[in-house]
């Protein structure tokens, strides 16, 4: 199913933002509004948006391809006027798509009426509407949200004991010879005694995860530090993660994580559960690319809570056709998050997990009118209830490999939940 506002034209209009007027801001996420607000930011850069010009849906196993022509049909017959021009002004899209082909969840691209951006120290400001010209914007810091109140957590699909024996039933199936890899994912449920304000959690994650991709897009939130693909100007470029070791809760904790650096890298399990990543990735782009660079070895990323083996690979493209969208879409599920063989790893996925992932580990991020764009993989994320936005679904996942152990494996993700525990905290 795809529905998208076909018969009146896009419209929309990028300026620049002056100095006196971005002294006035505070950061981008200050600006959202509580309602339709969509993000994509790092680093105090990025692009945040707000209300709905125009909105395409859709599901399946069509749902990038589905998502791509809509976009590419509505800035077909588009008016733009952009006095910027760089990538991410002009019309833009923030979207996320369901993990798996046969998800309720689909997917979505909203394309906000108001979008703001920042990059290197530019500024602009877009508006879009549809069928008729947007009113000009002049942005403004919004309100202060209020921090969620009173959260209980509970467990979702499988409570973690039962989770660590789903682990080891999947080590039991890797030793049997069924796949190599399976990535195996557990939900949690949080409840506040309000409704959550979403920029809190945001404001709160951008604070402590300031390395990683902070975002919202339709109900689903989160700060990931994995880019599964980035197209500017025809440079691609991803940074894979697999990997992971948790750091420690001491406060002086330098010469501790060195230490924990130097294990992870050493880590025979983990350069394994790395390389079935790297190796997928590198597949799936190469041919796109007339070129593409994958360094020999990983090094070592380190985050709030963890850290992980990440390798940044990078190519040129050989065909201007492909948009962002179209690699994200050749990308997914990539072994971070599926496992390899592929369909073999989603298969087990299906039968041990026993439960729908949503958007939890599929594509999110932005594309603009040329296809440039930045596509995240939803992790360390949370979904708002759509029928209840005091009740949130966080997810956490990890790679195993013949060498798991099922116990590491729990705190592992009990780690990876830690972000946005502490965002509703
Ligand atoms: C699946 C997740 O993490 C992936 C990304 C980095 C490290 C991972 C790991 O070490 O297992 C996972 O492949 C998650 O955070 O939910």
């Amino acid at each position: 199913m795809t529905t998208a506002p076909a018969s009146r034209p896009l419209v929309a209009r990028t300026v620049p933002l002056s100095g006196a007027a971005v002294a006035e801001l505070g950061g981008l996420l200050d600006l959202l509004p509580r309602e339709q607000a969509a993000a994509w930011v790092r680093g105090g850069q990025g692009l945040v948006g707000w209300g709905e010009a125009a909105r395409i849906e859709t599901g399946g196993p069509e749902r990038f391809a589905d998502a791509a022509a809509a976009w590419a049909d509505l800035n077909r017959h588009a008016v733009v006027r952009d006095e910027v021009n760089l990538p991410g002004t002009g019309p833009v899209a923030f979207g996320s798509f369901a993990f798996s082909d046969a998800s309720a969840a689909g997917g979505v691209l909203v394309v906000p009426e108001v979008v703001v951006g920042c990059r290197d120290g530019v500024w602009w400001v877009t508006t879009i509407g549809l069928g008729s010209v947007p009113r000009s914007v002049r942005p403004a810091p919004a309100d202060g949200p209020q921090p969620p109140r009173g959260v209980a957590f509970s467990p979702g699909a499988q409570a973690p004991d039962e989770w660590a024996h789903t682990v080891a039933a999947a080590i039991d199936r890797i030793t049997a010879g069924e796949v190599e890899k399976v990535v195996l994912a557990r939900d949690v449920i949080a409840t506040a005694q309000a409704p959550v304000d979403p920029r809190a959690l945001l404001r709160r994650l951008a604070a402590d995860y300031p390395g990683c991709w902070t975002f919202t897009v339709d109900g689903l939130l989160g700060a990931t530090p994995e880019m599964l693909v980035r197209l500017e100007r025809g440079l691609v470029t991803s940074r894979v993660l697999a990997g992971t070791i948790r750091r420690s809760d001491d406060p002086a904790r330098e010469a501790d994580d060195l230490r924990l650096a130097a294990s992870l890298a050493r880590s025979s399990k983990d350069l394994e559960e790395h390389e079935y990543a790297v190796r997928s990735v590198a597949e799936a782009l190469a041919p796109f690319c007339a070129t593409t660079n994958v360094p020999e070895s990983p090094f070592v990323l380190h985050l709030a809570n963890v850290m992980h083996l990440a390798t940044e690979i990078s190519g040129v493209l050989r065909d201007s056709g492909s948009t962002s969208l179209d690699l994200a879409a050749r990308l997914h599920p990539s072994a971070a998050v599926c496992g390899t063989p592929t369909k073999a790893a989603a298969d087990l996925i299906d039968e041990l997990e026993r439960m729908d992932r949503d958007r939890y580990a599929g594509p999110v991020g932005w594309m603009d009118a040329d296809g440039d764009g930045e596509w995240g993989i939803a992790l360390r994320c949370a979904r708002i209830d759509a029928d209840d936005d005091r009740r949130l679904r966080l997810f956490a996942g990890c790679g195993i490999v013949a060498g798991s152990d099922p116990a590491a494996e729990l705190a592992e993700s009990e780690a990876k939940l830690l972000p946005m525990r502490m965002a509703l905290d």
